[in-house]
């Protein structure tokens, strides 16, 4: 641990013990009242530690094992058992590394009401609002906007409420999805705030709306569903027509920015107040004031890198500033919407805490998902990393900045050091009334055209990282290193909900760039041990590996999946029979983890069935996705390939959707990751087989020896079922094309063949 680190910590500590005492002393209930929030430590911390030393124990035991028991030179499975002792190697300092994030689980309590005691309407600090698209197709315009008007109708005075958006598909089907919000928030926002209406997201509310209780309310509700179904429908016969009606071009000047030769790609800056917070006119139909609106679209030109959303919101950090200049900013992803109206004022419980606050950079919520299945066929939930991991980071005062649903201070966006530094929020906007509303368009265009940030120190020392597609996780690890907390916060009722993957191939290429951008931090200048060496807890640099060594943890796993069944193919033995002593260690290791995993899944308020899913995901993750970021990883450190961002794909066809909400898979495509996961599920089946075959033919071979073996590949098989029935039995467009079927039993068939060679 970083010495300075650890003095840190220290003082830390024993300031918290002088506050105890005070307690004590009797000044504590004053004190209470004045807090805005409170840390609790996560129970059962003994009896994890202790359980956690005896899987240490059985590890040391089984690389023991391994070592001591290496095949002589020459004799067969040498190679293989070395390989298998590298991967369990691996296994184990990987294991090691998650517990880091078990160590200190903790979690943080605002509260609410001695905010809003201490604070009016008018001495609250501002709020600015970030939402990104990038994609209409994508990203359809009618998702964007209910996220817009979900950020809208915070429970917050909207005089203090500015929300942008950044489209970085520069298209005029979502400027004009976002001009017609604006007049339904007119009708929206009042209705919202009368009826304390959550989810504030029309989409979301009217879907779960069934039968109403007041007449008043029920007449409105009814009123206010007709406008929104007439502006979705629009809306969506633009998007599917491609332009925009004629008609309605000519009602706004905004439409003149687009001609027949804008792209995607090719555009000059385009920022369009849509609503101004201090215009008289800016009223809903109470007659109270809207809050701001904003559409940005950055110049874009095919010579000019914009780097994705990282250049995306250091974009709206610059025009912001001119406009509302807020304290604070939250930024959202575009299916991101906000589900909790008073989660601004749970915020700001921490950045305002008079004795703990002023050292906050930002507070991280869990990334939910409104389209979760019963059993989480795709584990998209997260269930235990939203739940423990995130929350055991917490416990070292830093949270990871996970890209959406993130409060941040603007000045620690700035690039700002904490050191010596007590961080304001009486921030005031910067904004010159004197003037036109055409010179601050004009002001405003020139803070995001393609060479603004040439030479510069943004996208370095200054707003989100560049050239590193998890921009946030860097970015955090970054803010964290200059000396600033964050904090991690799991509210009850989730604070945003987005929309997850419906199909295979959406999942793995997600998890494909994720891996390699969190694996390139590990390689780029802000690796956790030598960036944040002496600056972060050792718990936190190793925290954070968790995540940045998904890629390289693919290899492993590859291996052990390849290799085990190969050799019980050939009847070679790689784990201790089972009257051996050496056994236990493996038997205790395995079932002890998994349990644990098991457990720790279901306390999480699932079923078994998903943590059995969450297990195959992983496994599929990790022969694919994980490995292809790997191979990407290597390819960018060498200089052969740059940095991408696919963005993930948020609508679902009929079919996609039916099959989805069934929990069937859909495998669907022709990729090179479904071959892989095609040949690895076949590799195991013929390995099963002949390993059986081996053991009942042949029982003077003292067959015990391969029934570790046997077993794990008899799970592996069984948690590959739906590729079985995918290859197999399945017919629709869900299913493996046959194609990818000829191909995997080939490679199959190839590797088992061959393998004799090579051992
Ligand atoms: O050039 C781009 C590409 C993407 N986006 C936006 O970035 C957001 C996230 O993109 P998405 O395709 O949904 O990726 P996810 O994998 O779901 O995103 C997660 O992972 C990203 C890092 O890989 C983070 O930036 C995100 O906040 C986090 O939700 C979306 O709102 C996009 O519109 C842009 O604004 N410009
Ligand atoms: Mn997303």
């Amino acid at each position: 641990m970083g010495e300075r680190g650890e003095r840190r910590e220290e003082r830390g500590e024993r300031r918290e013990e002088r506050g105890e005492r005070r307690e004590e002393r009797g000044e504590g209930m004053g004190e209470r009242e004045e807090r805005l929030f409170e840390t609790k430590v996560g129970r059962c911390r003994g009896v994890d530690r202790v359980f956690a030393s005896t899987v240490f124990g059985a590890m040391c035991l089984i690389w023991a094992y391994r070592v001591r028991n290496i095949p002589t030179v020459g004799s067969s499975g040498r190679l293989a058992w070395l390989s298998v002792m590298l991967s369990e190697f691996a296994f184990g300092l990987y294991w090691i590394i998650t517990q880091s994030v078990r160590w200190r689980i903790s979690f943080q309590i605002p509260f609410k009401h001695n905010l809003l005691q201490r604070y009016d309407e008018e001495n609250l600090p501002a709020v600015d609002i970030f939402v990104c698209t990038a994609d209409p197709i994508l990203e359809p315009p009618c998702m964007v906007i209910n996220t817009v008007l979900s950020a809208m109708a915070y429970n917050y005075p909207p005089n203090k409420l500015s929300v942008y958006l950044s489209d970085d598909g520069g298209s005029e089907l979502t400027f004009y999805a976002l001009l017609r919000a604006s007049i339904f928030s007119k009708h929206w926002l009042p209705f919202c705030r009368r009826f304390n209406v959550e989810p504030m997201s029309p989409e979301a509310f009217f879907a779960s709306q069934i039968n109403s209780t007041t007449t008043e309310y029920a007449q409105q509700c009814l009123f206010i569903k007709k406008l929104y179904e007439e502006m979705k429908s629009e809306i969506e016969s633009s998007v599917g027509k491609g332009k925009v009606p004629e008609n309605v071009r000519s009602e706004h000047r905004g439409f003149k920015e687009w001609n027949g030769k804008t792209t995607k790609q090719d555009h000059q800056a385009i920022v369009e107040m849509i609503m101004d917070g201090r215009d008289r006119n800016a009223i809903d139909e109470d007659g109270l004031q809207l809050p701001t609106l904003v559409y940005l679209a950055r110049e874009k030109r095919p010579n000019y890198p914009h780097h994705f959303k990282a250049g995306a919101i250091n974009a709206l950090i610059r025009v912001s500033s001119e406009i509302s200049n807020a304290p604070f900013i939250l930024n959202l992803d575009c299916d991101m919407y906000p589900n909790n109206a008073n989660t601004i004022q749970e915020t700001l419980c921490f950045f305002l805490d008079k004795t703990k606050g002023h050292d906050i950079a930002y507070v991280q919520f869990p990334q939910s998902f409104s389209n979760i299945t019963k059993n989480d066929h795709y584990a998209n939930s997260y269930l235990v990393i939203n739940k423990f991991e995130l929350a055991g980071i917490s416990g070292y005062g830093v949270s990871l900045f996970c890209g959406t649903g993130c409060f941040h201070r603007r000045e620690s966006l700035l690039g700002a050091y904490l050191r010596g530094y007590k961080a304001k929020w009486e921030i005031k906007p910067k904004i010159n009334d004197n003037r036109s509303i055409d010179e601050l368009n004009q002001a405003l265009k020139s803070l995001v055209t393609c060479t603004y940030e040439e030479g510069t120190q943004w996208g370095k020392e200054m707003g989100l990282v560049y050239g590193i597609s998890v921009e946030d996780i860097a970015t955090g690890l970054a803010i964290s290193c200059r000396g600033w907390k964050s904090i991690y916060y799991n509210p009850e009722r989730k604070a945003f909900l987005g929309i997850a993957p419906t199909t295979l191939d959406v999942a793995c290429l997600q998890h494909k760039r994720w891996s390699q951008g969190m694996f390139q931090v590990f390689f780029s200048k802000y690796c956790p041990f030598i960036y944040g060496h002496g600056k972060i807890n050792l718990g936190v640099q190793m925290g954070y590996c968790n995540y940045l060594f998904w890629a390289p943890m693919s290899l492993p796993t590859l291996c052990y999946v390849i290799v085990l069944p190969i050799c019980l193919l050939h009847g070679i033995p790689l784990f201790p029979q089972l009257s051996s002593i050496w056994l236990l260690p493996f038997a205790y290791a395995f079932l002890s983890t998994y349990g644990y995993s098991f457990c720790e899944y279901l306390s999480c308020g699932s079923t078994a069935k998903g943590w059995w899913n969450l297990q195959r995901i992983k496994l599929i993750h990790r022969t694919t996705s994980y490995f292809f970021g790997f191979i990407d990883t290597m390819t960018k450190q060498l200089g052969l390939s740059q940095t991408n961002f696919l963005i993930t794909d948020k609508v679902a066809t009929e079919d996609i959707q039916k099959r989805y909400e069934q929990e069937i898979f859909h495998f669907g495509g022709f990729s090179i990751m479904l071959t892989i996961l095609a040949t690895v599920a076949l590799l195991n089946l013929f390995g099963l087989i002949g390993g059986i075959k081996r053991t009942l033919m042949d029982l003077k071979f003292n067959s015990s020896h391969l029934m570790v073996q046997i077993s794990l590949s008899l799970l592996v098989v069984m948690i590959n079922l739906p590729v079985y029935e995918a290859l197999f039995i399945r017919s629709d467009k869900g299913s493996i094309p046959s194609s990818i079927m000829i191909k995997s039993i080939i490679l199959a068939s190839l590797a088992c063949c061959l393998a004799p060679f090579i051992y």
